[in-house]
C-alpha cells in the first residue's frame, strides 16, 4: 500500500488507471467484529432497564386522558415504576446486555489504523481558549472546564480516556451541562469542534441512569434516543463514534440507513436498541413497516440540523417527529446541532423545541484561522489545468506532510464522474463519491480515500457535512456552491479539532451571486480578500447568493432576539443573553460585528 501522497501518485502512474482492489462488501455496522475477550459490563443502565418494567405513565399502551400529559420531569418516575420480570430491555432473547452477545471493541480499529496518530495530541486547545460563547434562554446551566466536573459515569469516563480526549472542547463545555440538566438546545458551533460528543455523552449518560419500562411489543424496536443525520456516511460515522462512547456501558447503538440491506438492519434492531442513529428515508421505511416505534423516545438529536430542516428533508422530519408516535416537545428532550443556523430554519425549528437554550460557540478569528482560505479567479475552461497545477505543486512541495489528502468539491454528479476520470487518466490517484453511486461504491471510495490509497476524493455535497476524515489537508472548491453555508461546511472538512488546513476556491463570473457573502465571510475570518473579489462583492446587489443569514451574516445569532420575532412576545427568554469567555471582557467583539451581541458561530 502506498504510504504517502507522492508514493500514491507514482504507484498510480505505474499502474495506469488500474482499478482499486475490490473488497467484499460488509456494511459498516458489521465490520470489526472480532470476538472480544472483554465481557460487556453490567452498567447501571442494565439494572435500571431490567427493573423498569412499568407500563404506566407516558407512552404506555393504556394511558388514559392526554397521552402526553406528564411533564418531562416526571419522565423517569413514569418509566421507573412497576416490577415485572427481569430481562433485558427491548430484546426477545432476554437482552444483549446480559452478556449473551459479545460487544466488539470499537477501539480495535483505531489501534490497527496506520494513519491514526498515537494520541489525539494534534488538537490545539489554545486555538479555542478565547473563543466567545453566547447563550440565551432562561436559567442556563454554567459550563464546565473538565470532564471530571461532569458526572457522566465511570464507564463513559473510561471511554473518554480511551478516545484520548483530555479536556472538553468549548461546545462540549457548554452543551453537556445544558443537556444533562434536561433542557432543549439549539447549538451552533464551528465545524470540527466536537459537536458529536457534545450530544452523545449526555444521551448515553442519561440512558445509563434512567429507568425505562419494558418495550410493549416484541419484534418492534423502541429506541430511547434518536439521532438523525442527512447522509448515510455521516450516520455511519456517528454510529461508530457513539459505539466508542458507549462501549461497555450497556447502552446499545444501532444504525439504519438507505442503500444497505434492510434485513441486516432489522436483525440488529431486533437484538435491542437504545440509541438509533438513522437517515430520515430509511427510518420512515422502518416506521411504515412498524418495525420501529418512537413512542419511548426520550432524546431527539438532529445533527446538521439546518440541513435536516431545509426544504429537502423537512417533510420527512415532520413526518418522523410530528406525525408518528414520538412524544412531543417538553416530554422528549430535543437537541439541534450545526455549524450554521439560518434564521428561517431557526424559526422552523420552534415547532420541535420547548423553552430551549441557544448556544453559539465561536467568533471571527481564532478557530477559522486554522483554515487558510484562498480564492483564485479561474475561468470554467481552465479549472482542470489549474487543479492539476495545484496538485503538482502540492506534490513537489510535499505540502502538508506525507499523509495529506485532498478533497475536491464539484457541483454535479456528472461533473464528479468526469473529473475523477480525467484525474485518473492523468496519473492522479483519485476516487469519487456522489449520490448516484451505489452505497458499496460510496463506502469503498471513502475507505480508499481515508486510508490514503487514493488521496484525492472528488465529491458532491454528499460529503460536505459532518465527515471527520483525518489528514484532509486541502479542500478545493472546484465549483463554488451557491449557498455560502455549504461553503462553510465544505471547507470545514479540513482544519478540524484544532489542526490547520487549506481551502482553495475557483471563482469566476458564474459565482458573482455569492461574491459578497464569500468576501464577508473571509474578511470576518481574518483571511486575505483579493481586491478583485471585493469589487465583485461591491457590485453584488443582494447579500450574496442564497445567503440566508439575512442581515446578520453569521448563523450564530439567536433569532429570538430579533425585533420582528419579539414583537408581541414578552420576554421570551427571561434571563436574556449570557456571554462568557474572555471576549466579553474585551468588549471589542460586538463592535466588530456592528451589532450588540451578534455572534459568529461558524467563524
Ligand atoms: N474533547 C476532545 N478532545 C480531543 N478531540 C476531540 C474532542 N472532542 C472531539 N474531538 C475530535 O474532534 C474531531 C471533530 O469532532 P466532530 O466530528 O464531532 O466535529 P463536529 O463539530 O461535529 O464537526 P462538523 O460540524 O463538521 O460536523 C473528531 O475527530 C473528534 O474525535
Amino acid at each position: 500500500m502506498p504510504t504517502s501522497w507522492a508514493d500514491s501518485v507514482s504507484a498510480a502512474e505505474n499502474l495506469a488507471a488500474a482499478a482499486p482492489p475490490k473488497s467484499a462488501y460488509v456494511p459498516p455496522h458489521l465490520r470489526n467484529r472480532p470476538a472480544s475477550t472483554d465481557p460487556p459490563a453490567q452498567a447501571s443502565y442494565a439494572g435500571a432497564a431490567a427493573s423498569g418494567q412499568g407500563q404506566s405513565g407516558y407512552g404506555g399502551p393504556n394511558v388514559g386522558g392526554s397521552r402526553w400529559s406528564g411533564p418531562r420531569n416526571d419522565f423517569q418516575s413514569g418509566y421507573g415504576g412497576g416490577g415485572g420480570r427481569g430481562g433485558g430491555w427491548n430484546s426477545r432473547t432476554g437482552g444483549w446486555d446480559r452478556g449473551r452477545e459479545r460487544e466488539a471493541n470499537p477501539f480495535a480499529e483505531d489501534d490497527a489504523e496506520p494513519f491514526v496518530e498515537p494520541e489525539n495530541s494534534g488538537i490545539n486547545f489554545d486555538a479555542y481558549e478565547d473563543i466567545p460563547v453566547e447563550t440565551s434562554g432562561d436559567n442556563v446551566p454554567p459550563p464546565v472546564n473538565t470532564f471530571a466536573e461532569i458526572d457522566l459515569g465511570e464507564a463513559v469516563n473510561q471511554n473518554i480516556r480511551r478516545c484520548k480526549y483530555v479536556k472538553p472542547t468549548p461546545v462540549q463545555r457548554h452543551a453537556i451541562p445544558i443537556v444533562l440538566s434536561g433542557r432543549d438546545l439549539m447549538a451552533c458551533a464551528q465545524t470540527g469542534s466536537g459537536k458529536t460528543a457534545a450530544f452523545c455523552f449526555p444521551i448515553i449518560s442519561g440512558i445509563m441512569r434512567g429507568q425505562f419500562p419494558r418495550p410493549p411489543r416484541p419484534r418492534v424496536a423502541f429506541p430511547l434516543a434518536l439521532i438523525l443525520s442527512p447522509t448515510r456516511e455521516l450516520s455511519c460515522q456517528i454510529h461508530d463514534e457513539a459505539k466508542k462512547f458507549a462501549y461497555q456501558t450497556g447502552v446499545r447503538v444501532v444504525v439504519a440507513y438507505g442503500g444497505a440491506p434492510i434485513n441486516q438492519q432489522l436483525r440488529e434492531l431486533e437484538r435491542g436498541v437504545h440509541i438509533l442513529v438513522a437517515t430520515p428515508g430509511r427510518l420512515v421505511d422502518l416506521l411504515e413497516r412498524a418495525r420501529v416505534s418512537l413512542q419511548m423516545i426520550r432524546y431527539l438529536a438532529l445533527d446538521e440540523a439546518d440541513r435536516m430542516l431545509d426544504m429537502g428533508f423537512e417533510p420527512q422530519i415532520r413526518k418522523i417527529v410530528q406525525q408518528m408516535d414520538m412524544p412531543p416537545p417538553g416530554v422528549r428532550q430535543t437537541m439541534l446541532f450545526s455549524a450554521t443556523f439560518p434564521k428561517e430554519i431557526q424559526r422552523l425549528a420552534l415547532d420541535f423545541l420547548s423553552n430551549y437554550i441557544f448556544l453559539a460557540v465561536g467568533r471571527v478569528g481564532s478557530s477559522t484561522d486554522l483554515i487558510v482560505q484562498r480564492v483564485e479567479y479561474v475561468q470554467e475552461t481552465d479549472k482542470r489545468s489549474h487543479l492539476m497545477d495545484l496538485l503538482h505543486a502540492q506534490r513537489a512541495n510535499g505540502a502538508h506532510g506525507k499523509q495529506a489528502l485532498t478533497l475536491v468539491f464539484v457541483e454535479t454528479k456528472k461533473g464528479a464522474d468526469s473529473l475523477e476520470h480525467w484525474l485518473c487518466m492523468n496519473g492522479f490517484p483519485a476516487t469519487a463519491i456522489h449520490g448516484d453511486r451505489t452505497q458499496q461504491e460510496r463506502e469503498h471510495a471513502l475507505r480508499s480515500f481515508k486510508s490514503g490509497n487514493t488521496p484525492i476524493l472528488v465529491a458532491t455535497d454528499v460529503a460536505a457535512r459532518g465527515l471527520d476524515i483525518p489528514h484532509v489537508a486541502h479542500v478545493v472548491n472546484f465549483d463554488i456552491p451557491n449557498d455560502i453555508d455549504d461553503y462553510v461546511h465544505r471547507i470545514g472538512r479540513t482544519g478540524r479539532a484544532g489542526k490547520t488546513g487549506l481551502a482553495t476556491a475557483f471563482f469566476n463570473e458564474n459565482n458573482s451571486s455569492v461574491a459578497r457573502a464569500l468576501a464577508d465571510l473571509m474578511q470576518e475570518a481574518n483571511q486575505e480578500v483579493p481586491a478583485w473579489l471585493s469589487r465583485y462583492a461591491a457590485r453584488s446587489s443582494h447579500g450574496g447568493g442564497k445567503n440566508r443569514r439575512g442581515g446578520n451574516r453569521f448563523g450564530g445569532r439567536d433569532f429570538r432576539k430579533d425585533t420582528s420575532f419579539n414583537r408581541g412576545v414578552t420576554d421570551y427568554y427571561g434571563g436574556g443573553a449570557n456571554m462568557s469567555s474572555g471576549y466579553g471582557a474585551s468588549g471589542g467583539y460586538a463592535a466588530s460585528y456592528g451589532g450588540a451581541g451578534v455572534t459568529s458561530a461558524w467563524d
